[in-house]
């Protein structure tokens, strides 16, 4: 037996379509602002597909693109400006940032209400404490995913690969939220196969290309694979060894074509629900 495929592609098109009705609606156009530093290529598809998602929904959105030599005052400074600006309803400052620049110093000058990444850490906090606030993209992409498929997730085991702020520990606080029973593994981690193995629900989120193999996985699992590598020959893979994974999984995300695209489209949904929560405020 083979696998389920969760089709993120079309899991994230039919988003960004909910998202465009939305949009038609409001009357305005809703502001995304990402600003890049340098030149890292890894950040270089991703800026292109976000900008022509969000002209395609009816955002007014524009990338910064600033020069490597930035001091971290010059990058504040922008976002200082986008920050006072009121057309403006998301921020997104791309990672990672030249070396001369302290990411969380800049994560955390981006006001609160226009954190589209969900990186802040007043926006951390809301999530650690079941407060709403905006959530990071990838793993709120990563529920919808899971909801799509049909996953049950009350009582059940999720284990989450990785412990970063930017997925594994939001994908934690969601699945959490979710009444799963959460596991976070990670590199220090006593026999990490036999602990995947326990999960009905896998989230692979360590940035290592293909190190999820098939006997790592439950028969009848669910995957969902975050990572996106990009091999010497130029081929795009997971974190999670996808033919043998598919084998053993009820369900699996592939990549390209799973959690990536849902990452986009969750951009653009924290967009237009920062807009909404600020440009209506309650009573206002
Ligand atoms: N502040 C910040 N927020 C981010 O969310 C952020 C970031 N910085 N820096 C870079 C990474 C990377 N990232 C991707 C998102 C979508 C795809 C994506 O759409 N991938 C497609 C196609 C990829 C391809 O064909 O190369 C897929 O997986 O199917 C890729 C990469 C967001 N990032
Ligand atoms: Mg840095």
């Amino acid at each position: 037996m083979t696998a389920r495929i969760i089709d993120g592609k079309a899991v994230a098109a039919g988003l960004r379509q909910r998202i465009a009705a939305r949009v038609a609606g409001l009357g305005y156009r809703p502001g995304l602002r990402v600003v890049r530093v340098g030149d890292d290529p890894a950040s270089g598809v991703y800026v292109r597909n976000k900008d022509k998602a969000a002209k395609e929904v009816g955002f007014d959105s524009a990338t910064i693109a600033l020069p490597a030599e930035t001091t971290e005052a010059e990058l504040l400074a922008v976002v200082a400006q986008l920050n006072a600006d009121p057309a403006v309803d998301g921020i997104l400052v791309q990672l990672p940032l030249p070396p001369q620049i302290r990411a969380e110093v800049v994560i955390s000058a981006v006001a609160p209400e226009k954190d589209a990444d969900g990186f802040h850490p007043l926006n951390a906090g809301r999530l650690a404490s079941g407060q709403a606030g905006l959530v990071p993209c990838t793993p709120k992409g990563v529920m919808h995913l899971l909801a799509a498929s049909g996953a049950v997730l009350p009582g059940a085991r999720a284990v989450v690969l990785g412990r970063s702020n930017i997925v594994g520990r939001p994908m934690a606080q969601l699945l959490l939220a979710a009444d799963c029973t959460v596991t976070i593994v990670h590199s220090r981690t006593r026999d990490l196969p036999a602990e995947c193995r326990r999960a009905e629900i896998l989230v692979a989120a360590v940035g290592r290309a293909e190190m999820v193999r098939g006997d790592w996985i439950a028969e009848g699992a669910t995957v969902i694979d975050v990572g996106i590598n990009r091999l010497a020959d130029g081929r795009l893979v997971g974190d999670v060894a996808y033919a043998e994974a598919a084998a053993r999984a009820e369900a699996i995300s592939p990549v390209p074509g799973g959690v990536g695209p849902m990452t986009i489209a969750c951009l653009l949904e924290n967009t237009l629900d920062a807009a909404i929560a600020r440009r209506a405020p309650r009573g206002g």
